[in-house]
């Protein structure tokens, strides 16, 4: 057959907060748009050229992956450890640069470190805060917030959080202190197992743009 294939049409899932601005620039710098989208009313589709864009609460991004609504999404190593979603994750996108941390009252610090056997943890993070203590052999009795986590320890809702820490600013003027380094996360463009397959071309065109943006850096 002669002539140029139709390109297929492309689903992304982006993060609404504080990734959506720096995900589009990344895309533009990249190739992968001609021109900014910009996030300027409450519709939550915005069409441009070969994509359509989803957007969604940055914990919702692995589900609209998963289950194949959108081929592709971004979203950060915290959110993808917490929601255990089965994506690929070919492309670190290197920014949303934040770590997952323990945090608490400096007079804690010593009762973390004298092997208890179960301690009170807020967190937004219930499966990771889990994951990590149990390797400790610890048992995390888990208090589950959706925002202002550093107030637990300061009113004696929890001992201990475990929340991301990005400049520390949230921690140092609420008078608390990392205990524990979990790990550092950034932002991954995930992938759709069965869009890896179905749509590869237009999949590796974008992978390959990201990743040549990110050799010449
Ligand atoms: N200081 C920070 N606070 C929150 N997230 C950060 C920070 N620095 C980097 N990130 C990364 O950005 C991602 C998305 O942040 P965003 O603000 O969109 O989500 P959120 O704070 O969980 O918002 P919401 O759930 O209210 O939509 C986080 O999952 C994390 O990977
Ligand atoms: O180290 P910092 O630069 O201070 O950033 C870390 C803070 O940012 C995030 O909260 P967010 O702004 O998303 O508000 P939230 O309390 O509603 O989760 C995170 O949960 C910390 O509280």
């Amino acid at each position: 057959m002669a002539g140029k294939q139709l390109k297929e049409k492309i689903t992304i899932a982006l993060p609404k907060g504080r990734l959506f601005e720096e995900t589009i620039q990344i895309f533009v710098h990249s190739g992968i748009l001609d021109r900014e989208v910009k996030q300027d009313s409450r519709k939550l589709v915005i069409q441009a050229g070969m994509f359509n864009f989803l957007l969604v609460r940055a914990k919702d991004v692995p589900t609209y992956v998963e289950y194949g609504v959108a081929d592709i999404g971004v979203a950060g190593d915290d959110v993808l450890l917490e929601s255990r979603a089965d994506v690929y994750r070919p492309v670190d996108l290197g920014i949303g640069a934040c770590t997952i941390m323990v945090a608490g009252l400096p007079e804690d610090r010593e009762k973390y470190f004298s092997n208890p056997t179960s301690l009170k943890v807020a967190t937004k993070y219930p499966n990771i805060t889990r994951e990590f203590f149990s390797k400790k052999g610890i048992k995390a009795q888990i208090i589950e917030l959706y925002g202002s986590i550093e107030l637990a320890p300061l009113v004696g809702l929890a001992d201990f959080i475990v929340d991301i820490v990005e400049t520390g600013r949230t921690l140092r003027e609420n008078g608390l202190v990392v205990i524990e380094e979990i790990r550092p996360s950034s932002a991954k463009l995930i992938v759709n197992r069965a869009s890896y397959k179905t749509k590869n071309t237009e999949v590796m065109d974008i992978i390959d743009k990201l990743e040549n943006t990110y050799a010449k850096r």
